[in-house]
Parts: C-alpha cells; sequence; structure tokens
C-alpha cells in the first residue's frame, strides 16, 4: 500500500459488453484498497478510462495500465504471484506467508483474478493459489476481502492525494467538497 514494494492487480480475461462493470470494478476495488496498480486486458479501454477518470477526481497515488500480454506479465513478474480462485488454498491459512513476503522479505505482489475459465498455466505459475472460501462468487468480492486481510485495515486509513474532491462522512445525507475550496 504505497510502501516499498509494489502490489499490482491483474484482471485477466474481459468479454466486452458482459464484463464491463466487473472489469471496473476490479480496477476500482483495487485502487480504494490499498493495490498500487491495475493490469487490464487491452480490450478494456473503457475501464481504463473510466479507473483513470475517478483517480483524477478522487485521487491516487494509483496507476491503470492496458497490458496485450497477460499471461507474460504472469512468467516475468519480478516478485510474487497470487492466483485468486475458489479452488485455492483457504486465505486465512495462507495470508500469514503473503504478508511475510510481501512486508519482511520486500517482494512485489501480483493479485491475479479471472473472469471466465482460468488457464491451468496459472495455477502453476503461480506462488500461492488463493480461496477466499472455496465456495464460487466474484473476482470483486475475492479481491476486496484479500486485499483487506493483506493490509490487516490499514488501507482504510490511506490518505489521497491529488484528489480535486472529498467526500464528508455523513451519519445521512451525501456531502463531497472542491478541495481546492477548502485550501
Ligand atoms: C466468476 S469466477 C469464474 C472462475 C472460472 N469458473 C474458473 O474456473 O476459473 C471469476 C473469478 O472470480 C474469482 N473468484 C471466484 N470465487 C472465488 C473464491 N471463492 N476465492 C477467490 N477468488 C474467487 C477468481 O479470480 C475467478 O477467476
Amino acid at each position: 500500500m504505497h510502501e516499498d514494494s509494489e502490489v499490482a492487480v491483474l484482471r485477466l480475461g474481459h468479454r466486452p459488453g458482459r464484463d464491463d462493470r466487473m472489469t471496473t470494478h476490479v480496477g476500482l476495488t483495487a485502487r480504494a484498497l490499498g493495490a498500487d496498480r491495475v493490469l487490464f486486458p487491452d480490450n478494456a479501454g473503457q475501464s481504463l478510462e473510466t479507473v483513470a477518470d475517478i483517480t483524477d477526481r478522487f485521487g491516487g497515488p494509483f496507476a491503470a495500465e492496458l497490458t496485450d500480454s497477460p499471461l507474460g506479465d504472469i512468467r516475468d513478474w519480478e516478485g510474487r504471484v497470487v492466483h485468486l480462485t475458489m479452488y485455492g488454498e483457504r486465505v486465512q491459512d495462507v495470508e500469514a506467508d503473503i504478508r511475510a513476503a510481501h512486508e519482511s522479505a520486500g517482494d512485489a505482489l501480483l493479485l491475479v483474478v479471472g473472469s471466465e475459465k482460468v488457464s491451468f498455466d496459472v495455477y502453476e505459475e503461480a506462488d500461492w493459489n488463493v480461496g477466499v472460501t472455496n465456495q464460487p462468487h466474484s473476482e470483486v468480492a475475492g479481491l476486496a476481502v484479500f486485499l483487506d486481510r493483506l493490509f490487516e485495515g490499514r488501507e482504510l486509513e490511506q490518505e489521497w492525494v491529488d484528489a480535486d474532491r472529498r467526500v464528508t462522512p455523513m451519519e445521512t445525507g451525501k456531502r463531497v467538497e472542491s478541495v481546492d475550496d477548502e485550501e
């Protein structure tokens, strides 16, 4: 979480039309919950634009990029690869090892989430295949729980820089303030 070693999220696969909102939400969730960067497949340009727009307005640092070689990105990753899958080891059993690799050993993490069927190569390339429960659900939910476990809740306190606007938390109602108006 903007510490020394990076946490990046790779969205594997994107079916235009059907996956538009899910791919965008993978990026928004990665940003909101402490990842440094998201990599989208190169047919997900609309999701990239949306995430970049949110980052412009609500702050960063956060990077969104397209990749034409997601499997190559996994193979060439200089760090450790965590693949989120309902078939994997239980997150509560492996989170401490993953956290130690990231925080103590300083390994960059690539968190991989799928859309449709994920090829077996990914299971083999991953350092950890991790299940957030071993029940089928969603890449967005799996990513959110995993990031919160990885950062042990510290991501909820993060400061946002270069934001144009900021939400003021309220018991009732909605308030969004321009950052320039306050400073
Ligand atoms: C809708 S699922 C489809 C998975 C596909 N049927 C397969 O065999 O890989 C899309 C993605 O959600 C994530 N996902 C779904 N359930 C999960 C779970 N229980 N734990 C972790 N990730 C999960 C995985 O990243 C998965 O690739």
